[in-house]
């Protein structure tokens, strides 16, 4: 709608409004897995103090000395096994514009809601998503940062990066953000519903599943970001969905970085003592992941299952992540519809 009221001045510009938008936004990805790409994304990411809080004087020289020279080539490597080769980008790029397509599909009904998607490191930038949607005359934002559980270093980069893209705009529009939902009944569900999927695939049976989350340092945790109790929970309630015993389901923490304590039990030390203790069949999903990318394809599915094989484990399946599946996009409508109430 662009249709100014008969008292503007002729030469006001045109200015479009009415509408309601709906921005998706996961992590971020390199764009390629060459030397110059691997920099340019580490770097964006590695120099965000919601990630790495560490006081700018003692992380720079490390940073700029050490991991840009080395990083980009060892992280390019494993991108590279796991690259989307028939449309040249990493998976987490792939089904994050398929859920944004999917859901814009979904909300049909809502014929003045406007959905896109974008990335908090790399492209697409959430600024420039925001600046064409409320070029494009949306008056409401809903940001939804993929993360059912909150972390600062994850969530609230997200939040920061959106209202900073309102800095310059003349007229504003309204914003919400997407709360964390790891007790969000569609979303359990859709987790048991897509180990029950997997596991009626396997000729044999684990002995238990890990939910295996990214970790976080724990003085991050100490500090008071709840994303610890949070992940817990939705182990907890899934447990109880299924019906399992406690020992069946574990909670670990993966993707350790740096020096410091992180939270713990770490997942790839869980998987190797399981396998030494004598356990032989497991499963590791990951529920905190909206999508399949590097942490759960190379460092689980890949690094985590031949840990376990090389220890004594004799049978070992990752369990994927929701991704653009019916279930997966269940719990994104349902989480979008219920955050657009009274919007839309
Ligand atoms: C101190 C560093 C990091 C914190 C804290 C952290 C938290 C965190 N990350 C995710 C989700 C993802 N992380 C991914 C990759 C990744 N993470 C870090 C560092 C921290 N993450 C790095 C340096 C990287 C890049 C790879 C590497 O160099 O090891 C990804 C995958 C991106 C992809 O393209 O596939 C995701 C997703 C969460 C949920 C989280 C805290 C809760
Ligand atoms: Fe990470
Ligand atoms: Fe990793």
């Amino acid at each position: 709608m662009n249709v100014l009221p008969a008292h503007w001045p002729s030469d006001h510009p045109p200015v479009n409004f009415g509408k309601v938008g709906v921005l998706l936004v996961n992590l971020g990805t390199p764009d390629g897995t060459d030397y110059k790409s691997m920099r340019r994304y580490l770097e964006e990411f590695l120099t965000d103090k919601r990630v790495i809080e560490w006081s700018r004087w003692f992380w720079y020289p490390i940073l700029y000395g050490i991991v840009l020279n080395r990083r980009p080539q060892k992280v390019g490597k494993a991108y590279e096994e796991i690259w989307n080769k028939d449309l040249d980008e990493s998976y987490l790029r792939t089904y994050t514009r398929s859920q944004g397509e999917k859901l814009a599909v979904a909300l049909k009904d809502l014929p003045n809601v406007h959905v896109d998607w974008a990335m908090r490191y790399g492209q697409p930038a959430i600024q420039a998503k925001m600046n064409e949607m409320q070029k494009a005359g949306c008056e409401k934002i809903l940001v939804y940062p993929l993360y059912p559980h909150y972390a600062a270093a994850t969530t609230a980069t997200v939040n920061d990066e959106a209202f900073k893209a309102l800095l310059k705009m003349r007229w504003q529009p309204a914003l919400r953000t997407v709360p964390q939902y790891a007790d969000d009944p569609v979303y359990i569900e859709a987790l048991a519903n897509s180990i029950n999927q997997h596991l009626a695939t396997l000729d044999w049976e684990p002995e238990l599943v890990i939910t295996s989350y990214h970790g976080i340092p724990k003085s991050y945790f100490m500090k008071g970001d709840p994303y610890h109790c949070q992940c817990h929970k939705t182990t907890r309630l899934l447990r109880e969905h299924l019906g399992w015993e406690k020992e069946k389901l574990m909670v670990t923490f993966q993707s350790r970085f740096g020096p410091e304590e992180w939270l713990q039990p770490y997942t790839d030390k869980t998987v190797e003592k399981l396998a030494q203790e004598g356990v032989k069949r497991i499963a590791i999903m990951n529920p905190g992941f909206v999508s399949d990318c590097l942490e759960t394809l190379e460092e689980i599915a890949g690094e985590a299952g031949e840990d376990f094989l090389h220890n004594g484990g004799e049978k070992f399946t990752h369990i994927p992540c929701l991704n653009d599946s019916d279930d997966g996009m269940r719990v994104i409508e349902n989480v979008v519809r219920r955050e657009l109430q009274g919007w839309a």
